[in-house]
């Protein structure tokens, strides 16, 4: 019954605007989501809202003019359908809804009459009302679990960029200034009420300002964006908006959020921080019944006036440029990126980021952030074929998170001097990502140019706009009278970023990725083939080459219209035998490549186990350059069988007595050194992370994430408080031992020399050890 009904949706789907015939409608689709729901009255209110031919015309004349007052565009009775889609899937009756629905291409604007309003405003009162009821929380949660889900559907070829708006509270600043709320919104979509013009706006998801962290990661869609990252796909979230709208506390908390206790953490941390919790766990799933083994790199940089400065390795004097491969699209070079195993291993990183990025205070915000901050994830998971256990699979997939730099009005914000150039660098270089935006979500210019190359922000982010990746937006946006320009800007931005298309593609050396990946060049060489062939007059009849050159029965060469070349019998002949010469001598030479390729892979592993090591030792290292307050410049490489010298220990000794160092293997025998007793304090750090099996020698990266340590279900606070004495408190207490309240300490002005000629004589070790093997590679390479 509902089915035949709602064919007819379908069949009205061309008329861009026309108008719903009574409030009363509306507020029946609207109330049908929380209400019982009534079939025969939905089914009345669906082919109420159709228009029949009369409206029809009268619709089509209307789309041809300014959108005009009291219309609703058809997305929004895709909205109200999607509502009815719902309620009939919870009853068990399937729908073609959702394919109607997102065929739907339509206006999302719309202006609004007052009486539409009053009618929209009603149904945002049921959740507020709803937050009012007794036991506040439960109420709440149970009502969001209801009104948002979770997005972890996966997608056909084409992915397009999902936006979600968070409208944040209004400030107490506002409030004494006299300022009003002028934004109301429900599940998907939200009314601005200006000065002039009321908008309408429709988007993925709206999140009112009574959302709270938990709920914004449970239903913003990032979880989905986590588990794809996990399969192998580029994924990133990024957060736009005004300065001062609420991006930092959505991507991180609020200001101090990585200083705060446990309980405190719990209810503040932003998305990021949920995010690696929820991809440790799911990460602990999925290894205790599998083969898989993962690894997690993190990287993390902000773009200061565009600049690129390394956020965990501030001063490590390298310059970071951005380069382009055709592999790897733009990638920051020289960015120093670390291994992690542990939660805590990176909320330190991210602690340590969050110190070290730029930012400032001023009128619209008191922590305001005065760079784009990126944060990426690089997930690699090794993995049997399922298909084929002889394959060995690698997935490379990312999760990057954009916390980005506020738009702002200089004559709001009063900016001056130094802020001012930052103001101008933020805004031009947001300036580009609205045009790039601007041109994806053209249907007449995407396939264009898309001016990617004119920031940096742009081309760091051209997977994830237009790309081979999945992209979140959150628009973020204040609710105040006095920011509605800069709100209506970001809803407009985040609008059009609704229509831009990416095409995943998984990052993986899988055989069905790679033929998946030569499918689309092949159907995209064969596009270009037709067309090249349209455009030299070739015959229509000549159309499929490569099947024709596999025919035992003879090749078919294109014939050229003018009639020269290749139309002799014996020209054919000769080019077939050529053909098949070429044929076998390709089987040989692959043949040749794949074991080739076999052997460099094995000594890219070695390789690659070397250069892990390096990288632990020379973060290890860094941390504790950073905390005795030396530069960190220093490249260090070292030998990974070198297991012994685990501890540094530095003396506190009486004037005039020489320094001691020692190194110890292990915390115990700290406690059993004489000297360092009472009477001295000391600094340790684990210079690589714990002494190494035997097994981890030869792969020290196996067990990075080993199975569950405890239930994967069990809350951030938990994991920090029951993580194993790690990286993160050992750096904290070197960071506290600086304290210049404590009469012991003294400040360390030089490593251990012990050190510096174990690592350099390790350096030199695996330098010979790297050139010979890269020899060995350029060798076989020729
Ligand atoms: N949803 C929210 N709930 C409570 N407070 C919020 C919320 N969103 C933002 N705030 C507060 O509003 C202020 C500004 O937020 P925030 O620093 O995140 O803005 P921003 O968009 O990152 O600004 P900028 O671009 O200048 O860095 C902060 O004090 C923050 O704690």
């Amino acid at each position: 019954m509902s089915l035949k009904s709602l064919k007819t949706i379908q069949e009205i789907a061309s008329p861009r605007v026309f108008m719903i015939q009574s409030v009363n409608d509306r507020k029946l689709l609207n109330n049908s989501q929380s209400s019982d729901l009534n079939l025969i009255e939905l089914n009345k209110a669906v082919k109420r809202s159709v228009p029949n031919s009369a409206e029809k015309e009268n619709s089509l004349k209307l789309s041809n003019r300014k959108i005009s007052k009291g219309t609703f565009s058809e997305k929004s009775l895709s909205h109200d359908v999607s509502f009815i889609s719902q309620n009939l899937a919870n009853r068990g009756i399937q729908t073609d809804f959702i394919d109607i629905v997102k065929n739907y291409k339509s206006e999302s604007i719309v202006a609004l009459s007052g009486s539409q309003i009053s009618s929209f405003n009603s149904t945002s009162r049921v959740s507020s009302s709803i937050a009012t009821l007794p036991n506040k929380n439960d109420n709440l949660k149970k009502t969001k679990a209801k009104n948002y889900q979770e997005s972890n559907d996966q997608f056909g070829e084409k992915d397009k960029v999902r936006v979600v708006v968070r409208i944040r509270p209004i400030s107490d600043q506002e409030t004494v200034h006299g300022d009003s709320e002028i934004i109301s919104c429900d599940r998907t979509s939200l009314i601005v009420e200006g000065k002039t013009q009321n908008r309408k706006f429709f988007f993925d998801s709206v999140f009112d300002p009574n959302t709270n962290q938990d709920e914004m990661f449970n239903y913003c869609g990032v979880k989905r964006l986590i588990n794809m990252a996990i399969d192998g796909f580029v994924c990133t979230c990024f957060a736009y908006g005004q300065t001062g709208s609420g991006k930092t506390y959505t991507m991180v908390g609020p200001a101090g959020a990585y200083n705060m206790n446990g309980q405190d953490r719990h209810q503040h941390f932003g998305l990021i921080p949920r995010s690696i919790n929820y991809l440790f766990n799911q990460l602990r799933l999925r290894t205790t019944d599998s083969q898989s083994v993962f690894y997690i790199r993190v990287s993390y940089y902000e773009i200061y006036n565009e600049q690129i400065r390394d956020l965990i390795n501030p001063n490590s004097g390298r310059k970071l440029e951005i380069r382009g491969s055709q592999e790897e699209g733009f990638f920051v070079d020289n960015l120093f990126a670390t291994y992690i195993e542990t939660m805590d291993e990176i909320l330190t990183i991210l602690q340590e980021g969050e110190l070290n990025r730029s930012t400032a205070s001023h009128l619209l915000n008191e922590h305001s952030s005065r760079s784009h901050a990126i944060l990426t994830i690089q997930i690699e998971n090794e993995l049997q074929n399922s298909q084929d256990p002889s394959e060995q699979i690698t997935k490379l997939g990312k999760l990057i998170f954009v916390d980005l730099a506020g738009s702002e009005k200089v004559k709001v914000t009063l900016s001056k001097g130094k802020q001012l150039t930052e103001t101008n660098n933020i805004n031009k270089s947001l300036l580009v990502l609205g045009t790039c935006i601007s041109a994806l979500s053209d249907p007449h210019k995407k396939d264009g140019h898309i001016p990617y190359r004119d920031s940096k922000l742009t081309k760091l982010l051209s997977e994830s706009l237009g790309g081979s990746g999945i992209t979140l937006m959150i628009a973020c946006v204040s609710p105040a009278l006095t920011c509605e320009n800069e709100s209506l800007n970001t809803l407009r931005y985040a609008n059009r970023a609704q229509n831009i298309e990416n095409i995943p593609l998984a990052k993986s050396d899988s055989r069905e990725n790679i033929i998946l990946k030569l499918k689309r060049e092949l159907r995209k060489l064969k596009e270009e083939n037709h067309t090249l062939k349209q455009q030299l007059g070739y015959s229509n009849n000549v159309n499929n080459v490569s099947s024709s050159t596999s025919s035992s029965s003879g090749t078919r060469f294109p014939k050229i219209r003018n009639g020269s070349s290749y139309s002799t019998a014996s020209s054919e002949s000769e080019l077939f035998g050529k053909l098949q010469e070429y044929i076998q001598q390709n089987k040989s030479l692959k043949n040749e490549n794949s074991q080739l390729e076999r052997f460099r892979e094995k000594v890219r592993k070695q390789h690659e186990v070397l250069t892990r090591e390096n990288e632990k030792l020379a973060r290890k290292l860094d941390q504790v350059l950073r905390a005795q307050g030396l530069p960190s410049d220093i490249q260090y490489l070292t030998d990974p069988n070198v297991t012994n010298a685990e501890y540094i220990v530095e003396t506190n000794t009486t004037p005039g007595v020489k320094n001691q160092k020692n190194i110890v293997k292990n915390p115990k025998s700290i406690k059993a050194l004489p000297k360092i007793e009472k009477q001295t304090s000391y600094a340790v750090e684990n210079v690589s992370n714990r002494s190494v099996s035997p097994a981890r020698k030869i792969s020290p990266r196996k067990n990075l994430i080993r199975p569950a340590l405890s239930d994967p279900g069990e809350e951030i606070i938990e994991q920090i408080e029951i993580a194993r004495p790690s990286y993160a408190r050992k750096y904290k207490q070197i960071k506290e031992s600086k304290s210049p309240s404590d009469p012991n300490i003294r400040k360390i002005n030089k490593l251990p020399d012990t050190i510096i000629e174990g690592i350099d004589s390790r350096k030199k070790q695996v330098t010979k050890q790297k050139s010979k093997l890269f020899g060995f590679l350029s060798k076989k390479d020729e």
